[in-house]
């Protein structure tokens, strides 16, 4: 059956990956981004009002990684609660019958608590991810209200990290998997210092992005009114992945510095996945040495952007 479908943050990491997913399978979308649709504004939805949309993905989120969330937490608040309470209004008002999927986060959880979803309104969030955290539960509060009042029908996805192809070449700050591929190709090609973050064992989980997309899609048609985590099960320390990447690019792990005066954010950070291998139980993940290898061929296609000589 094919479907009507707006997705918020169309054109982001995720969103190209979904997009592009879901147009295979011949959905009709309607794909929003920050040019085409001011999402912070009452009404900028409205002009979406013709069709009667099957699913809206509600992907958008103002955020960026790295140390970005501790410098602009006002920003954050004010601009995300605005999107979120304009996009959940209008569901609401306008397009009732839809289903709707978000996306959660992974930092939205208490880090001393289990990362299991009964726990994501539980405790306190990281603080140097507080604010966004919060929203990210706000919209969940949202969905749960909605529900509860109109009897809207959700999906809330929480996400460990993403990594793929197709992430951002615009300069914004980079999730650590696509920071440490850029500095080690920086080391390899200009001789410059590879200065890592912390001490490396940090741990963290990713999903590759193509993997999220068709979990999401699935989910999408068979679970309704509930909140999964979405994550390999599985973590790793930074430094692992230093050296996978190394291997591939060609750099002597033995060469990496590390700077613990850097932000350092969750020391480890691991889903629990139970919930999702019950909804899905013969769904396998890219292994992560393959998902690795494609995402820095990727990187090397996008070189004179990512990795420009200057
Ligand atoms: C999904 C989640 O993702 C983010 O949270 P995060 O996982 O803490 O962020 P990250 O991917 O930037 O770092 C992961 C780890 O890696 C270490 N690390 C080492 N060296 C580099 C490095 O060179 N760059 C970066 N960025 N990190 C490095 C870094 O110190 C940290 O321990 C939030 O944006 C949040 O908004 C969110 O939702």
């Amino acid at each position: 059956m094919t479907m009507k479908i707006l997705i918020t943050g169309a054109s982001g990491f995720l969103g190209t990956n979904l997009c592009s997913q879901l147009e295979t399978q011949g959905h009709e979308l309607i794909k929003l981004n920050s040019k085409n649709c001011d999402l912070t504004q009452p009404d900028s939805l409205l002009q979406f009002n013709d069709l009667h949309y099957d699913q809206i993905y509600h992907l958008a989120a103002w955020t960026q990684a790295g140390d970005f969330c501790l410098y602009h937490p006002g920003e954050q608040w004010i601009i995300n609660q605005q999107m979120n309470t304009n996009v959940l209004t209008w569901w609401q008002k306008h397009q009732p019958q839809a289903k709707f999927i978000c996306m959660g986060t992974s930092c939205a959880y208490d880090p001393d608590l289990p990362l299991v979803e009964e726990n994501y309104l539980t405790g306190m969030p990281i603080s140097s991810l507080f604010t966004y955290a919060m929203t990210k539960r706000m919209l969940y509060a949202g969905l749960l209200a909605l529900n509860k009042q109109y009897g809207l029908n959700y999906l809330c996805l929480v996400p460990s990290t993403l990594y793929g192809t197709g992430y951002h070449t615009d300069g914004r700050q980079m999730h650590f998997i696509f920071d440490l591929i850029r500095k080690i190709i920086r080391g390899k090609l200009y001789g410059e210092p590879v200065i890592l973050w912390g001490d490396g064992t940090q741990s963290r989980e990713l999903v590759f992005v193509e993997d999220f997309a068709k979990i999401a899609m699935n989910l999408a048609q068979t679970v309704n009114n509930d909140l999964i985590n979405i994550g390999a099960g599985e973590e790793f320390p930074i430094r692992h992945f230093a050296k996978l990447i190394c291997e591939r690019v060609g750099y002597d792990f033995n060469d990496i510095q590390f700077d613990t005066s850097r932000y350092v954010g969750a020391k480890s950070k691991c889903l629990v996945v139970d919930k999702l291998k019950q909804s899905l139980p013969n769904f396998g993940l890219t292994p992560l040495e393959l998902g690795l290898t494609k995402t820095i061929e990727w990187f090397w296609q996008e070189q004179e952007k990512l990795v420009p000589a200057h």
